[in-house]
C-alpha cells in the first residue's frame, strides 16, 4: 500500500471531491460514520464521550461524530472554541451539533472545572493533518491536562500535535491516544518511534477516496501489507527437488555465541532453503549438528572463524555471534573482496565493516544489510532522530546500491532506488537477543531460493514479524522466545498458502 504525505492526502481529498459525485461534507460524514461503527463495537452506551474539537476539518470530524454518536444513544459533551473562525465544513457540523439540545457545548476554558464521570472516553479532534506550526500554549495546556486524565483516549485521524510526515519538536505537546482512528491511509509519523508512541492502536478506515488518484500518484513510501506479500510469495512448485531451492550458507558463531549460529541456521532451514550449510568454529560442531541436523557443518576455525571456503553458487548470510576477533575480521573482509553475489550481512559482520568506511565499498551490489539503530550509527554516523536516520539510510542505500533493513518497531526496508517499505507485522516480544539472527536466516533462505534482493528483504521482514506475532499469541510477548518465532515460520507459510487463491 502506498503512503502519501499530508500534502498528497489533501490533494487526494480534493481530487476525489472534484472527480466523484461527493462533497467535502459527505466525506466528513463517511469518516465520522466509520468512527461511530468502531466506537459501537468497542464501547457500550454506558460510556460518556467528551469531544475536544478544533476549528479545522479535524474538529469538523469531531462535531459530526459527536452528533452521530448522540443519535445512537450515547452521552456526548463537546468542547470547542467558538471565538475562533471554523473551516466551512467544521462550521456546518458545529451548527448541527448546537442544534441538538441534548449535547452540551463548552468553551475550552471550562475543561478544568468540568466533572468527568467514571465512564468517560476522551475524543481528540483538535488538529488533524493540517497542523502547520507548534501548538499554542493554551492548547498545549489542554493537551497536557487531557493526557493526565485516566480515561480511554481516542484520536481522530492523527493524535493532535503530531506532524504527519516529520519529527515533532522537543517537548512538543502531543495528545497521547490509546487508539487512533485514521482515514484512508497510514501517516508516516505513525511508523517512527518518537511519534508512533502517541498513536496507540491504529485503525485505518477506507472513506472511499478516488482509486484513480491512488493508482497514479507517485510516492516512494509503502507499507508492507498482505497484498504486497501475496504478490511476492512464490508457492513451492510440486515438480521440484532440493536443488530448485538453492544453497544457503550461514557464517556465524564464536565461543559462547554458538546459539546465534543455531538460530540463524534453524530460521534458514525453516524458510525453505534447499541445501543449507553452516560455517562456524569447531567449538560449535556438536551443538550445531545436534540442533540443526539438516544443515552441513563447515569448519571455520577453533573458537572463532578465521577462514572459510566458499562456493560461488551459495548464498551467504554472515554475522550472528561472530565476534570481532582480528582473525574473523580478516576472513570476512577476504570473503567480501572475492565475492560478487549479493550477501546478507548482520551483527558482528556489520561491526567489522564499520571499522573502516572503505569496507562498505566491498559490499556486492544488491546485498542486504540488517542493522539495528546502534549498528546503523556505527556504520554511517550519528543522527538526531529516526526521521533523519531514514534520510541517511536512503542516501547510503542509493550510494552503495544495497538494500538496508533498518530494524525498529516498524522495520524499514530501504531500496537503492530510494523507496522505503515499512513493515507492520511484529511486536515488542521480539525485542530479545536472537531475533535478529532469525531474520538473517530467513532473508538468506529467501535470497537462496531465487527471490530478488528486494523481495527477499521485504518478504523476510514481514515473515519474521508475522511469525513473531503468532509466537506472541501462543506464549505472550513476555515469554515468547526467538526459537518460538522460528517454530512459527511454518504456520506463516500455511497461512499464506491458505490465502493464496492459486493454491
Ligand atoms: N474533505 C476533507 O478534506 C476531509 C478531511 N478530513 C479531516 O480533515 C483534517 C484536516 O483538516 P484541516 O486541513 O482543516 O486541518 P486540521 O488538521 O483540522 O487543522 C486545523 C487548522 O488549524 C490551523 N492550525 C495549524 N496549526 C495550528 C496550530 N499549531 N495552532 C492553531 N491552529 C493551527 C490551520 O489553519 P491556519 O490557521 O493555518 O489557517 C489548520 O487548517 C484531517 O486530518 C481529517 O481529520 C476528513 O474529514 C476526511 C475528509
Ligand atoms: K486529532
Amino acid at each position: 500500500m502506498k503512503i502519501f504525505s499530508a500534502q498528497q492526502i489533501k490533494k487526494w481529498d480534493a481530487f476525489s471531491i472534484l472527480n466523484n459525485p461527493i462533497s467535502s461534507l459527505q466525506l466528513m460524514e463517511i469518516a465520522a460514520g466509520s468512527c461511530v461503527e468502531w466506537i459501537i463495537k468497542n464501547y457500550d452506551p454506558a460510556h460518556s464521550f467528551c469531544f475536544f474539537c478544533g476549528n479545522g476539518n479535524n474538529g469538523g470530524d469531531g462535531f459530526a461524530l459527536a452528533r452521530l454518536l448522540y443519535e445512537k444513544g450515547f452521552d456526548v459533551t463537546v468542547f470547542a472554541d467558538q471565538n475562533k473562525k471554523f473551516s466551512a465544513e467544521a462550521l456546518v457540523n458545529f451548527e448541527r451539533c448546537k442544534a441538538i439540545s441534548g449535547i452540551d457545548i463548552f468553551g475550552f476554558e471550562h475543561f478544568n472545572d468540568f466533572s468527568f464521570n467514571e465512564s468517560t472516553v476522551i475524543i481528540d479532534a483538535l488538529f488533524g493533518i493540517g497542523l502547520n506550526r507548534p501548538v499554542e500554549e493554551a492548547t498545549a495546556k489542554l493537551i497536557s491536562f487531557l493526557n493526565d486524565l485516566n480515561f480511554p483516549k481516542v484520536s481522530i485521524d492523527i493524535p493532535s500535535g503530531l506532524i504527519p510526515d516529520e519529527m515533532i519538536g522537543v517537548n512538543a505537546a502531543v495528545f497521547k491516544a490509546d487508539h487512533t482512528l485514521t482515514f484512508q491511509s497510514w501517516k508516516k509519523s505513525f511508523f517512527h518511534p518518537e511519534s508512533g508512541i502517541f498513536c496507540g492502536k491504529i485503525q485505518v478506515f477506507d472513506i472511499g477516496l478516488s482509486k484513480e488518484f491512488y493508482t497514479h500518484e507517485i510516492t516512494n513510501d509503502y507499507i508492507i501489507d498482505d497484498s504486497l506479500i501475496h504478490e511476492t510469495y512464490k508457492p513451492r512448485s510440486e515438480f521440484s527437488h532440493k536443488g530448485t531451492f538453492g544453497k544457503a550458507t550461514i557464517v556465524a558463531g564464536s565461543f559462547g555465541k554458538i546459539g546465534a549460529a543455531v538460530m540463524a541456521t534453524k530460521a534458514c532451514l525453516r524458510s525453505g532453503s534447499g541445501i543449507t550449510f553452516v560455517t562456524a568454529p569447531n567449538c560449535g560442531y556438536e551443538i550445531l549438528q545436534n540442533s540443526c541436523p539438516e544443515a552441513m557443518f563447515i569448519s571455520g576455525g577453533q573458537n572463532y572463524i578465521v577462514d572459510f571456503d566458499f562456493e560461488e553458487n551459495s548464498t551467504f548470510g554472515i554475522g550472528p555471534g561472530l565476534g570481532t576477533h582480528p582473525g574473523t575480521e580478516t576472513a570476512i573482509l577476504k570473503f567480501l573482496k572475492n565475492t560478487i553475489k549479493p550477501v546478507v550481512i548482520d551483527a558482528d559482520a556489520l561491526n567489522i565493516i564499520s571499522e573502516n568506511s572503505e569496507h562498505l565499498k566491498l559490499l556486492p551490489k544488491k546485498s542486504i544489510i540488517t542493522p539495528h539503530p546502534k549498528e546503523f550509527e556505527r556504520l554511517f554516523g550519528q543522527t538526531q532522530n529516526s526521521f533523519e536516520r531514514l534520510r541517511l539510510a536512503r542516501q547510503k542505500a542509493e550510494e552503495l546500491q544495497i538494500f538496508i533493513v533498518l530494524k525498529d518497531h516498524h522495520t524499514q526496508v530501504i531500496t537503492p532506488q530510494n523507496q522505503v517499505y515499512y513493515n507492520i507485522t511484529g511486536n515488542s516480544g521480539m525485542a530479545k537477543g536472537g531475533s535478529g539472527d532469525a531474520l538473517l536466516g530467513i532473508i538468506t533462505a529467501l535470497l537462496a531460493q531465487g527471490y530478488s534482493s528486494q523481495h527477499a528483504a521485504i518478504f523476510g521482514v514481514w515473515l519474521h514479524g508475522k511469525a513473531g506475532d503468532f509466537a506472541g499469541e501462543k506464549f505472550s510477548k513476555e515469554a515468547m522466545l526467538p526459537s518460538d518465532l522460528i517454530e512459527e515460520i511454518g504456520n506463516v507459510f500455511k497461512f499464506l498458502a491458505k490465502k493464496n487463491p492459486s493454491d
